[in-house]
């Protein structure tokens, strides 16, 4: 697999190459020179293979020889060991559950595919891998998890202080060992921008090993592309074949791992984006006018971003053709009292209990659906568990919330993060000391 930068498409990189370097130096982004297309056969009868098996034949399609057919299947069954189901809410309407894994949030797909993917071609390597990660909330715990004790390693995250839920930061904070978790009195977006000045820094790059965890790294893209085909194919088992995604955004490596999906083969009649009050996407696409401006902080705080990483990547598969673009992808934005009600509606009409991020994606496929009308099965994904969010419920609704395995053990570990502001020299400093 060969990829070049959404800022120069003359530059080809090695899929490991991408891996570790993260960011080209040009500040675009890692693509695919090729974007594989699976087989129409294997499409049309995908509805016989378990998760495992998508997952693998989706990787192998991308990383071809870049690791050993063997190898890439030990390593998929390794990372995707745990559930995604698709549930129907009523007959037209179902959600995609990827919350089932160790840090109760989608993020698990990258974070332990990615993890796995850094140690097979670190095998020969004796400097310590320095893992950069900047986190609305469920990044950073999904990474932690992903590298947590393994050898050679160290995870560095950066959290905005005070807008993630109390769940997140202990997921963040309390694991000690080979994970340091800094506060930065400032927004994500800040904490991305830092990351990303450290990717361009000459001295750090010279001295550390530097690695990117977030979705700008291609490694966490790929795998989130195996549950588009998942849910997929569980719809095909029930005779469904047209479907529309709704997909919770904020960095939009979600959504652009869908639409990556789509570009390989994946029969979807559209995507709808949804997002919470950091509208950037909504408003570009009925201006056309992209205009990023400063994160607010919401109910739905993962998804608080206001200048989203990856849409340089969604333009980049469609050519930077606005009408392509809005031809499969809709999009709305709600904002927190809408979200409250969307989650109170789901817990009264469907005794269903979804997280804020949840809620809104929820609320987006209805209104497109009001719009569109169709034959078609209405998937919305449900990013986190909603154990992650108590103060968006109320006690009474929250005491229903069963708690996964583990998720009690957090609360009672101490909180260990250095504060900082946002400053690149003390973060550098950090980093160097
Ligand atoms: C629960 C949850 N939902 C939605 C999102 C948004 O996903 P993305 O940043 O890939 O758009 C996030 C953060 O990534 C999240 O943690
Ligand atoms: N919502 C994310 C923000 C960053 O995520 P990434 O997927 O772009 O790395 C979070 O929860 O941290």
């Amino acid at each position: 697999m060969k990829l070049y930068s959404t800022h120069n498409k003359d530059l080809s990189v090695s899929f490991q190459e991408a891996v570790f370097n993260s960011l080209p130096a040009d500040k675009g982004l890692y693509m695919p020179e090729e974007i594989p297309r699976l087989e129409p056969f294997f499409i049309a009868h995908i509805a016989q293979y378990s998760l495992q098996e998508i997952a693998l034949k989706v990787a192998q399609a991308f990383i071809g020889n870049d690791i050993p057919a063997a190898d890439l299947k030990a390593l998929v069954e390794d990372a995707i060991n745990f559930e995604a189901p698709v549930k129907f809410l009523s007959k037209d309407t179902a959600v995609l559950e990827l919350f089932h894994g160790p840090s109760y949030a989608f993020k698990d797909f990258g974070a332990r595919f990615m993890s796995r993917v850094m140690g097979y071609f670190s095998k020969e390597e004796t400097d310590l891998l320095e893992v950069l990660v900047a986190t609305s909330g469920d990044t950073g715990g999904a990474v932690a998890l992903g590298f947590l004790g393994v050898e050679g390693t160290r995870v560095t995250i950066l959290y905005p202080k005070g807008k993630v839920s109390k769940v997140q930061e202990q997921q963040l904070t309390t694991h000690g060992q080979n994970i340091r978790a800094i506060e930065v009195d400032g927004t994500f977006d800040d904490c991305q921008a830092l990351v990303k000045q450290a990717f361009n820094d000459e001295e750090l790059s010279k001295k550390l090993r530097l690695t990117s965890a977030n979705s700008i790294n291609i490694a966490r893209l790929i795998p989130q592309t195996f549950y588009y085909f998942w849910a997929y194919a569980q719809l095909k088992s029930q005779g469904i074949s047209e479907l529309v995604f709704t997909v919770p955004s904020g960095n939009f490596g979600n959504i652009g791992a869908g639409l990556l999906a789509y570009k390989m083969g994946l029969p979807v009649n559209k995507f709808v984006a949804a997002t919470n009050l950091n509208d950037t996407v909504p408003r570009y696409l009925v201006s056309g006018s992209y205009e990023p401006k400063p994160s607010v902080q919401t109910l739905a705080n993962a998804m608080d971003v206001g200048n989203p990483s990856n849409w340089v990547r969604i333009q980049d598969l469609f050519d930077q053709d606005l009408s392509e673009i809005q031809g499969m992808v809709s999009a709305y934005s709600y904002d927190d009292e809408q979200t409250r009600e969307a989650i109170d509606r789901l817990y009264k009409d469907f005794n269903y209990i979804a997280c804020p991020h949840t809620a809104i994606a929820w609320l987006a496929s209805q209104a497109y659906k009001k719009e569109h009308a169709g034959r078609y099965a209405s998937v919305f994904l449900s990013t986190a568990h909603p154990c992650k969010f108590p103060d968006a419920f109320p006690a009474e609704v929250f005491a229903e919330i069963t708690l996964p395995e583990g998720a009690q053990d957090y609360a009672t570990q101490e909180k260990q993060a250095t504060a900082m502001a946002v400053d690149f020299e003390a973060f550098k400093s950090f980093l160097l000391a």
